[in-house]
């Protein structure tokens, strides 16, 4: 087959051809046959293709459809004259495929060690003989026939035929970890195949038995906001108690009388009241989660705008000895950053700044000055970041697509789905300073969209008007151009930058202030030449960012974009290479894994999904201890109809993998690093990119320690959500429920973006492929020490090159 080379003759004609003397008409004759023998066209490629008598079609491997049926239910075929007894007096009338496999199991150990469907790879069906037998050669896939979804108890008999190995009997197939299940869909809820309010139910009651009421209750926010459940209502009702045990007592200690009892509905509206703030922290409410009952706030302090006075709760006075002392400690630059922008607020000017500055040149001192002194002076600052591990580290701060309520999928004309009636729209009418810290990651679209979102709230406002960029609010925005830009699928170098801020019209109104004394390094009060070579590998860090390292084309007519890396970093490419990469940056692994401490300082990075997967599930290999494998359900977002779901069994839906949401197999130890793939709790730190380790593995929910961000050591209950791909590559849209984790022995490079780590490996088995991932890679390691590349180029290509791929127009008038 070779593309472009088939063709079509059309034609429109009248089939009248003409009409003889007498009047009577002539059709033309149509010969399809013929038509289509010359329309045919042989090109090139089939011709020769032809002549060679080459093969024009086969099936390799062969495919066998496994027949399989409930108990009893075995499929006979008989004549209509038939006796019946006749029938079932025929020799191995029960023996099926699925009995047969059975049998087999019961016989031999190593047949154990498939699945149904893989049965066939190592067992041939002898149908004469109605019997397995060993497969001496060739190959063979098997395929189970489709089951409808509402076709029962088959459609969930043939989902386990998918996952247990061995079985020996249906009674078998039912039992899962020793417990034997009443029906087949049972199993398959036990095994977390399926998603339903009952998960919710069985997370809830499990943690219950574990954890305090106040994680119980944070855990039921986090289902809310991230899990669809049918009746949240029903789901409060069951489990209200567990969530309010600590209450009475709590109130009995606040007053200081041991016989003061507190009914049911108060205790309940004390609670709801406590859900309602976690889920305002969150930028949702109770509200949002019909038929949930509203807490009633009849005292004084709650009659404020919830989230104004969130963002007022501060205690003015440690803020202003907290701004006294970071003030004190600015330096030339910033001290010079501080002062432009604080003369902005004092005179309340409005205007928009990007305060550009490399990792450790102290934005986040800046942030924290500007933030106090706004917060000593009970005014509202709100503090910002593109991504969610950046929020984390910033006073009060939250995601900017969460915080302004920017849509997922941007366009030029997007706006941000704010109310102007709302209390979103009146806390940002009382801000005085919105600071936005990593600006370059994000995608030109959304600050537009915030752009016009303040605009439109703040038209009636005494001094803005609409031409005022951001609606005359004072912006800050922050970052470096050093570091991953937004994503465009598929799109090339021009696209990535199109769609950075600098390409925007609001770029034109910002002023921009440099930060470049390198406090990271200045704090470390290191001997001199210490302190110097840590200088150097910073410089030569920047260099690298700014493609300003000396580069080469490793092909005729390539760019020069391949840089030659210090020998000092590199692994020699060999067949132990991978594991000495392992061991530099996990040394001991099996005697130190469990110390949380290790685990935070190290990573392994690498660019691609696949390859970090497979280097996680290598390490987890090499851990003690039993694991435990937790399987996704799969469903089908939207289903519009049969046709898709006939042509898309679960399995298939199995086997689809997408960057940012877990596999559908999750194989975990205690002890295991794990990263969380969505922001969960924002306020509690638990934010796409925070990294955890399990500390217990239960049948619905995982406990974990934050590793992480602003809330290293806090133990946080982890369930399942229901996550769909955020990529438009999907081809259909699905759900799948499973713990939002991945592994994180190794991640991507996107994902370690914001991290910095002591022990850094970077495996390369191919170039990296964006603008500065090999910059955001190489910068995450603290010193040169810490630092280890493993290259894995061509035969032919130097083994110490590595592909550096920089946009320098982005660094344009900067
Ligand atoms: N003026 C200062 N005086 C003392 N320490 C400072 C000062 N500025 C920054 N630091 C310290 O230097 C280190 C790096 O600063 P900071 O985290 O603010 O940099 P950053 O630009 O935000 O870095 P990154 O982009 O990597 O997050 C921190 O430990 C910070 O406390």
């Amino acid at each position: 087959m070779s593309k472009g080379v088939d063709r079509a003759n059309v034609q429109i004609e009248n089939n009248v051809v003409l009409a003889n003397e007498s009047g009577h008409r002539r059709y033309r004759s149509v010969d399809e046959i013929k038509q289509y023998l010359d329309c045919r066209y042989l090109s090139p490629i089939e011709s020769c293709w032809k002549i060679f008598d080459f093969e024009m079609q086969r099936q390799y491997p062969s495919v066998i459809r496994l027949q399989y049926h409930l108990p009893d239910h075995q499929f006979v075929i008989f004549n209509d004259d038939n006796h019946f007894y006749d029938v079932l007096d025929r020799d191995h009338i029960h023996d099926t495929m699925l009995t047969k496999w059975f049998e087999i199991n019961q016989s031999h150990v190593p047949a154990r060690n498939l699945t149904f469907v893989e049965f066939p790879s190592k067992w041939t069906w002898k149908q004469n003989k109605r019997q397995w037998e060993s497969r001496l050669q060739g190959r063979c896939i098997g395929r189970l026939p489709y089951a409808h979804s509402h076709s029962g108890e088959q459609y969930y008999l043939r989902m386990l035929l998918n996952k247990i190995r061995g079985a020996q009997s249906f009674e078998h197939l039912r039992t899962i970890d020793g417990v034997v299940h009443p029906t087949f869909k049972a199993a398959c809820a036990a095994l977390g195949l399926l998603d339903d309010d009952n998960e919710w139910n069985e997370a809830l009651a499990e943690a219950s038995t574990w954890a305090s009421a106040r994680k119980l209750r944070s855990m039921y926010c986090t289902i809310l906001m991230h899990s669809e459940v049918t009746n949240p209502y029903a789901l409060w009702q069951r489990h209200w108690k567990s969530m309010t045990d600590d209450l009475q007592y709590q109130i009995k200690r606040d007053m200081g009388n041991s016989q003061i009892r507190i009914d049911d509905g108060e205790l309940q509206n004390l609670r709801l009241i406590e859900l309602e703030l976690i889920l305002n922290k969150n930028g949702r409410s109770l509200r949002d989660f019909p038929p949930m009952p509203l807490p009633s706030f009849e005292n004084a302090q709650f009659s404020m705008n919830r989230l104004i006075r969130e963002e007022l709760d501060y205690d003015f006075t440690s803020e202003q000895q907290l701004f006294d002392n970071l003030y004190a400690g600015l330096n030339e630059d910033q001290l010079k950053a501080c002062e432009l922008i604080m003369e902005s607020y004092t005179h309340n000017h409005g205007g928009l700044f990007f305060v550009y500055g490399s990792g450790g040149t102290g934005k986040t001192y800046l942030w924290r000055t500007l933030i106090t002194r706004v917060r000593s002076q009970r005014k509202i600052v709100l503090s910002v970041a593109s991504s969610g591990i950046a929020a984390i580290f910033l006073p009060g701060g939250r995601t900017a697509h969460s915080r302004f309520k920017i849509p997922i999928n941007l366009d030029e004309s997007s706006s941000c789905l704010i109310n102007t009636n709302s209390n979103l729209a009146k806390l940002i009418r009382e801000t005085s300073l919105i600071i936005w810290d990593e600006a370059p990651m994000a995608h030109r679209h959304g600050f537009e969209a915030v752009d016009r979102t303040l605009k439109n709230i703040l038209k009636l406002s005494e001094n803005a008007s609409e031409d005022c960029i951001f609606g005359g609010k004072l912006v800050v925005l922050g970052g470096n151009f050093r570091q991953i830009l937004p994503i465009v699928s598929k799109g090339g170098r021009e696209a990535t930058v199109s769609v950075t801020i600098k390409e925007s019209t609001i770029w034109d109104h910002c002023k921009v202030l440099h930060l470049k004394i390198n406090m990271r390094v200045m704090n470390l009060r290191l001997p001199k030449t210490t302190c110097q070579q840590l200088m150097d590998f910073t410089n030569w860090l920047l260099s690298v960012g700014e493609g300003k390292v000396s580069a080469i084309s490793l092909t005729e007519f390539g760019e020069s974009n391949w840089i030659r890396m210090p020998s000092q970093f590199l692994i020699k490419n060999d067949s132990q290479s991978l594991m000495r990469l392992i061991d530099s940056v996990y040394p001991n692994l099996r005697d130190s894994y469990r110390n949380s401490t290790y685990l935070k300082e190290r990573a392994i990075l690498a660019p691609k999904n696949g390859d970090v997967d497979k280097l996680n599930d290598k390490m987890l290999s090499m851990l003690p201890g039993q694991s435990r494998t937790y399987m996704s359900a799969d469903t089908f977002c939207n289903i519009e109809g049969d046709i898709v779901e006939n042509m898309n069994p679960p399995e298939m839906l199995h086997s689809l993998n997408f960057p940012g949401l877990p596999n559908h197999f999750l194989e975990l130890k205690e002890g295991t690093p794990i990263i969380l793939l969505r922001n969960l709790n924002q306020s509690e730190g638990l934010c796409n990119g925070t990294r955890l380790v399990v500390t217990r593995m239960g049948d619905k929910l995982l406990e974990t320690e934050v590793i992480t961000g602003s809330n290293i050591g806090d133990l946080v209950l982890i369930h399942r959500i229901s996550l769909t791909p955020q990529s438009t590559r999907s081809p259909f849209p699905i759900k799948r429920s499973q713990f939002p984790v991945k592994l994180a022995f190794a991640m991507t490079i996107n994902k370690s973006q914001g991290q910095t780590l002591k022990n850094v490996g970077v495996y390369l088995p191919e170039p990296v492929f964006s603008h500065d991932q090999l910059y955001v890679a190489l910068s995450r390691a603290t010193s040169p020490d810490g630092l280890k590349i493993l290259i894995v180029n061509r035969d032919d290509d130097p083994w110490d090159y590595i592909k550096n791929i920089v946009n320098r127009e982005i660094f344009d008038s900067l």
